[in-house]
């Protein structure tokens, strides 16, 4: 699934990968992203917006009949690949932000923080409110005696968040690392049935609770165009993924969920980025699309067996294009979100796994 080997170094995919990335001149004084040609992206908000007005498309590109707002896309040359572009309104989007930031990292769902803080609660407060993220008190000294406590203890250390002053009144030898690193470093979150990632399947005795009924809704509502009559979604996992700047997703298949008819359901929020859809070996050369906040894809079938990944997201001002979600978040109490997603993409991807 996940991963790389030396060979895929030179593959087709890796090179795209590599145009796509955010590498920094270093001729300059000033630190400045590399150029990159962008036109072969396929941009379908464009083409979204011209098939409305006079109902043309570009070559291997078609429509399909469905009955929500917004037409979906498919591409003659991936069967089972669907993209619907702005298919979900700026008022959801700022919904599932704020979902992905603060209810969907919280224990029993996993987050990438697992395996070296074990479950943390409320990190996304914890980050808003300057806290920092300490080892309990036993598990960190000022002498030897303390030291050799530590040494002896098999017991996990347990890690809470504490305010800056108290982290400080603890003494010098506490490990410390402050919530607002910790939710940059946030990468990942699984939600209803945990991936384990070390496994690279699905683990049903992890402790999980089921995905909210309104994600669920949402995932068999935009499932439903590329399902026979009568057959509907199950969200049964998802995981999301925080992008923050140079943040990438290396070329992988998702191929552990067992029928391949039912489509992955993946919505892009926050900052556009590049999304690459291959072949079944990486080194057919992928194509390359724009996925901006709202945007719904869709992978079943054929292209279930499809490399994809993210090689890059556009933070800036001009690229990054989320000025309707600065609106909505321009309330005091959404700043921190702002914040936040002012310089990040979340990616929520929705799977039936039986
Ligand atoms: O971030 C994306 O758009 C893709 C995510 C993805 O492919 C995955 O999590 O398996
Ligand atoms: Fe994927």
């Amino acid at each position: 699934m996940y991963g790389s080997t030396e060979d895929a170094e030179r593959t087709a995919f890796r090179k795209a990968e590599k145009k796509y990335k955010l590498y920094y001149d270093t001729t300059r004084k000033k630190k400045q992203p590399r150029p990159v040609d962008l036109s072969d992206v396929i941009d379908f908000k464009s083409i979204s917006e011209s098939y409305h007005r006079n109902g043309e498309l570009p070559s291997g590109i078609f429509p399909i009949q469905c009955d929500l707002h917004t037409p979906i896309f498919s591409l003659e040359t991936h069967p089972g690949f669907y993209f619907i572009p702005g298919a979900l309104p700026v008022e959801e989007q700022c919904r599932w932000i704020k979902e992905s930031l603060t209810r969907f990292p919280q224990p029993p769902n996993r987050t990438n923080h697992n395996a070296i803080y074990g479950p943390l609660q409320d990190l996304f407060a914890a980050a808003k409110d300057n806290k920092v993220l300490i080892q309990e008190e036993q598990y960190c000294g000022t002498n030897n005696s303390e030291v050799e406590i530590i040494q002896s203890d098999i017991n996990v250390p347990t890690w809470n968040f504490s305010d800056q002053s108290g982290a400080l009144s603890k003494g010098g030898t506490c490990k410390s690392v402050p919530a607002s690193v910790l939710l940059r470093k946030l990468r990942w979150s699984t939600l209803g049935m945990q991936f384990d990632w070390s496994k690279r399947s699905y683990n049903i005795s992890l402790p999980h609770n089921k995905i909210p009924d309104a994600l669920c809704l949402l995932a068999e509502r935009m499932a439903a165009p590329t399902l026979p009559l009568g057959e509907v979604f199950q969200a049964e996992a998802a995981i999301v993924n925080y992008f923050g700047l140079g943040d990438t997703l290396g070329g992988h298949l998702d191929d552990m969920e067992k029928d391949w008819s039912k489509p992955i359901v993946s919505m892009s929020l926050g900052c556009k980025g590049i999304f690459l859809i291959g072949g079944k070996s990486r080194e057919v050369p992928p194509l390359a699309m724009f996925v901006r906040s709202g945007d719904v894809i869709l992978m079943a079938g054929q292209a279930r067996e499809c490399f994809h990944g993210v090689p890059r997201i556009f933070t800036d001002k001009e690229n990054a294009e989320i000025s309707s979600l600065e609106l909505l978040f321009s309330d005091e109490e959404d700043s921190a979100l702002l914040e936040y997603i002012k310089t990040s993409r979340i990616n929520i991807n929705i799977r039936q796994v039986f």
